[in-house]
């Protein structure tokens, strides 16, 4: 019970998702002195559920995070039918034995009618109905400190991401395309169009969107930003992240593309904002400013650069999107030396 407790103070006092996942797999392998543990996330995408471990343990051993890839579903659920039937019909757990006679336990974590994320528990002997119940109580924290934790990330009106996990999910992004660059000796060559791929990162201003509060009063003004984050997430990839800044102004970070292909994102956002028709309000129209992301740069230079390039979309028409080395490389924005670095204004 001591080793319960310590547990419960070690899960409910951590600030992050990944470290949370680390906490909860430990005290279960603990607690359950199982063969393995792992936190599966649940993508759901045309329909079709897949899984992906983000954290495991072994027995033995210590717990650690998976490394995520871009664009990397993880295996199909129709693969596991007895999961697939407990996601199917909202059950808290199911059971299976594998061909090589291992025992596997699922706990779905359910935030009402949807799971997107699953615990595992494999060994070579069944669960006693004990050790299922212990487990279920770890799940209830879980599911609650994941709550918070969300609730504490994200924006109340749009449900996007916040300006507070920003740096995070950047430094993420970096890390994460840091070491898969082909020029990291160790690693291995990397397919020649991979070489052209960055991480971009694009600031997005509602055009006149003062007007738009001063005709229809701030109700129709909420709702437009409630649309645009909406049609944010159904023209960015799944895999991107994306921000409400404050105000009408919101930051996408697109993970590895190439220009042309940024280009193509970025403007198929910008269509379909300009042709969607919004309730009272008719048409609206979007400005972005884009960059490509260098791990040598800090934060703030990355999005003073795409600002610049978003001022001057703003200064020549609106409507449009601009990349801040274009404008660069046509002059249309000029340099000026600061002690150690060049600086653009
Ligand atoms: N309805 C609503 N309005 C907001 C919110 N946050 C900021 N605003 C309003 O957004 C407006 C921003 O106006 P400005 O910064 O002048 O920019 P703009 O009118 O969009 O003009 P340009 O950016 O130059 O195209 C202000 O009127 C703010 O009051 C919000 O959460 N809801």
């Amino acid at each position: 019970m001591d080793s319960l407790l310590k547990h419960m103070v070690d899960m409910t006092g951590h600030r992050d998702h990944a470290m949370l996942d680390i906490s909860v797999i430990s005290a279960v392998q603990e607690l359950a002195g199982a063969a393995q543990t792992r936190i599966l996330a649940i993508t759901t995408v045309s329909g079709q559920q897949y899984l992906r471990a983000r954290a495991s343990i072994v027995r033995g051993g210590a717990a650690r995070l998976e490394e995520s890839q871009d664009g990397m579903l993880g295996d199909p659920v129709t693969a596991l039918p007895e999961l697939k039937r407990c996601l199917a019909e909202h059950q808290s757990s199911a059971e299976a034995v594998t061909a090589d006679g291992m025992r596997v336990l699922w706990l779905p974590i359910w935030f009402g009618d949807k799971a997107t994320t699953c615990l595992e528990i494999r060994d070579d002997k069944a669960f006693s109905r004990e050790t299922v119940y212990v487990i279920g109580g770890i799940v209830g924290v879980y599911r609650n400190f994941q709550n918070l934790l969300d609730y504490s990330e994200r924006d109340s009106l749009t449900g996007l991401l916040n300006r507070k996990t920003f740096d995070d999910q950047l430094a993420r992004m970096l890390q994460n395309a840091h070491e898969r660059d082909p020029r990291l000796p160790g690693l291995p060559e990397r397919r020649q169009h991979h070489a052209q791929e960055k991480q971009w990162l694009a600031v997005v201003d509602v055009d006149h969107f003062k007007a738009v509060n001063d005709k229809f009063g701030h109700l129709y003004g909420d709702e437009v930003l409630i649309l645009i984050a909406n049609l944010l997430h159904s023209s960015f990839r799944a895999q991107d992240r994306v921000f409400r800044f404050g105000g009408e102004e919101f930051v996408v970070l697109l993970r590895s593309t190439t220009l042309d292909n940024a280009w193509k994102i970025i403007e198929r956002f910008r269509i379909n904002v300009e042709s969607h028709v919004f309730p009272q309000v008719g048409r609206v129209t979007v400005s972005v400013g884009f960059v490509s992301i260098s791990a040598y740069d800090s934060p703030v230079v990355t999005l003073g650069h795409a600002d610049q390039a978003l001022y001057y979309a703003k200064s020549n028409g609106r409507n449009r999107a601009c990349h801040y080395d274009d404008l660069v490389a046509h002059g249309l924005l000029q340099t000026v030396a600061s002690n150690d670095t060049a600086e653009f204004f």
